[in-house]
């Protein structure tokens, strides 16, 4: 926990990112290499099926605890920026700030709805229906993981306990914000990306009106967000006392307007100096790389300098995610969790389990290189020919835009011995893999032109996955030498509203994109320089 090496005193940041199952945190320096990791379960409820819900105290404790492992040693003074990422779950907060509860029990605990509860499916075909011009931003069809859905769903079957009561709907990320500084502000990623704000126009009064909550028109979207600033912006006066005692860390110091968790991640990666490797994105401009944040679920995230509209993936959202470009994010609701579900779901799991605890491996990769062993001569990616799984368990996010998918496999035999386990894992995997490459396959289609990954998040530490995702696109795929880009992401923030870096993207590579904006002066800002300012 302690920072490794012998740094030159100089300046750290702070970045907490809260993820679907724990809350991580990590000291950054100047260079952006991350000194010092923590991370720390969340609780998660699932009251009934298809509910999903979270506690705001809960995870506040947790980025308390995390960032205060990380901060140890260290002069806390030198830290000059925090900066938050988090999924895009749905906090309520009563008038005063206090947890409501977002179930039937009253439980004020959980006042999260996760961004994977899929409760609100009746509300969502309903929004679908109006077929308002706002949809055409998330693909052509709202997704059930979005926020007015969700909202539509609290009006409708918690009126008193809570619809009436609530004072503040918050993405997960700019509660995180606000609890650290007291400000409001929301950040225009989560409220482009999530609830139909437009960086150009503003909140729609007809969309709201005609989905039955006119309420926000009515009092301005005070509950849900009326000052919008950009990711990386300075928040307020900075760290509050009170959350400074919390967490660890000085009063008064820089927090950013923060990034839904896949924004940190794309940021954290899009960019990346891959010169002399040879890759077929190299000298080209940033817009051919995609970005794949793949945790629980998947995420794939594409810029372009023109709006793209891309059927049944969401955008094109302007400067969601990186400053001057739109963004395309494609997905598949559950990757991860996906695979968790399958191999622990499998009657060989105990055994496996306790192979790996004797070999002090994670069963993944035992499972590894258990596929090895039984593959033979033949590549590994062939023992499935006799079996296939549709992945789509949790609904399809994109390309097909469908919630009420269901998965499938075909190819099952009497047998359920370990070597059977291994299979079903591996047809798993490909089968996100191939998912991937449908949401390539519709962004290229749409006008993306894409010829390099850069994968980042939990599931890129599996080299199986990362393979079968270069085996089946037919791409290679980039993997950042810092693991947890995300989390680089989120101190890239906190650098930026500290002051020390100009933007986002200067705060990504501070040595290579000050020459890179030598360059800019010099050959007076040509696309494809600028293209070059991001790809450092
Ligand atoms: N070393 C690893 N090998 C294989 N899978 C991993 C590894 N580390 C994490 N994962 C998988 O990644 C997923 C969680 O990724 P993570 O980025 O932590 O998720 P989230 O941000 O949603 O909390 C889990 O499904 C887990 O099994
Ligand atoms: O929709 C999202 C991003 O736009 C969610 O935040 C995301 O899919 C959940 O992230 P993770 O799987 O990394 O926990």
């Amino acid at each position: 926990m302690m920072p490794g090496g012998d740094q030159e005193p100089g300046s750290y940041y702070v970045g907490v990112d809260v993820g679907t199952g724990s809350v991580r945190a990590a000291l950054v320096d100047q260079r952006g290499i991350l000194l010092a990791f923590a991370d720390q379960p969340i609780k998660r409820w699932e009251p009934q099926f298809n509910h999903h819900e979270q506690s705001s105290e809960d995870i506040w404790a947790a980025c308390c605890v995390v960032t205060k492992k990380v901060v140890q040693g260290i002069d806390v003074n030198q830290i000059r920026g925090l900066g938050f990422d988090a999924t895009c779950s749905l906090v309520v907060l009563d008038k005063q700030f206090r947890p409501l509860p977002v179930n039937h029990e009253g439980d004020s605990r959980r006042n999260i709805i996760m961004w994977l509860d899929h409760r609100a499916i009746t509300q969502v075909h309903r929004i679908n229906e109006t077929k308002h011009s706002v949809l055409q931003c998330v693909g052509g069809v709202m997704s059930v993981e979005m926020q007015a859905p969700k909202l539509l769903w609290l009006k409708e079957n918690l009126r008193e306990t809570c619809w009436d009561k609530a004072g503040h709907f918050f993405d997960l990320p700019d509660f995180l914000s606000w609890k650290a500084t007291g400000v409001t502000a929301r950040s225009l990623c989560s409220l482009v990306c999530k609830w139909t704000y437009s960086a150009e126009k503003g909140w729609d009064d007809s969309f709201w009106k005609m989905i039955g909550l006119e309420d926000f028109v009515a009092d301005n979207y005070r509950k849900i967000g009326n000052q919008v600033l950009p990711p990386g912006a300075s928040l307020g006066n900075g760290l509050t006392p009170e959350a400074a005692k919390d967490l660890g860390l000085p009063a008064g110091i820089a927090v950013a307007a923060p990034l839904i968790d896949a924004h940190a991640g794309g940021l954290g990666v899009i960019g990346a100096d891959v010169r002399g490797h040879g890759l077929a994105c190299e000298g080209q401009p940033v817009t051919s790389r995609l970005a794949i944040i793949c945790g629980t679920s998947s995420c794939h995230m594409g810029i372009s300098k023109d709006p793209i509209f891309v059927p049944g993936v969401w955008g094109p959202y302007f400067s969601a995610m990186i400053p001057g470009f739109w963004l395309n994010e494609g997905g598949q609701s559950v990757t991860g969790k996906l695979i968790d579900h399958m191999v622990q779901g499998h009657a060989a799991f105990p055994e496996l389990k306790a192979k790996a605890a004797a070999r002090c491996q994670s069963v993944y990769a035992y499972l590894n290189s258990h596929l090895d062993l039984i593959k033979k001569a033949q590549p590994v990616g062939f023992l499935t020919v006799d079996l296939h799984v549709w992945p789509d368990f949790h609904g399809n996010r994109s390309p097909l835009a469908d919630l009420t998918l269901k998965g499938m496999v075909t190819g099952l035999k009497l047998s359920q011995d370990l070597d059977d386990l291994a299979i079903l894992y591996l047809a798993t995997v490909q089968a996100i893999a191939f998912g991937t490459r449908l949401i390539i396959e519709a962004m290229e289609a749409a006008g993306h032109s894409i010829s390099t990954l850069f994968l980042c998040g939990g599931l890129s530490k599996n080299p199986l996955f990362v393979q079968m995702h270069a085996d089946i696109t037919g791409m290679p795929v980039v993997l950042s030498q810092e693991v947890e880009s995300v989390l680089v992401g989120a101190a890239i923030l906190g650098a930026c509203a500290s002051g020390d870096f100009t933007s986002v993207q200067v705060a990504k590579n501070p040595q290579k994109e000050n020459k890179a904006t030598q360059r800019n002066k010099a050959a007076q800002g040509t696309e494809q320089e600028e293209h070059e300012g991001l790809a450092v």
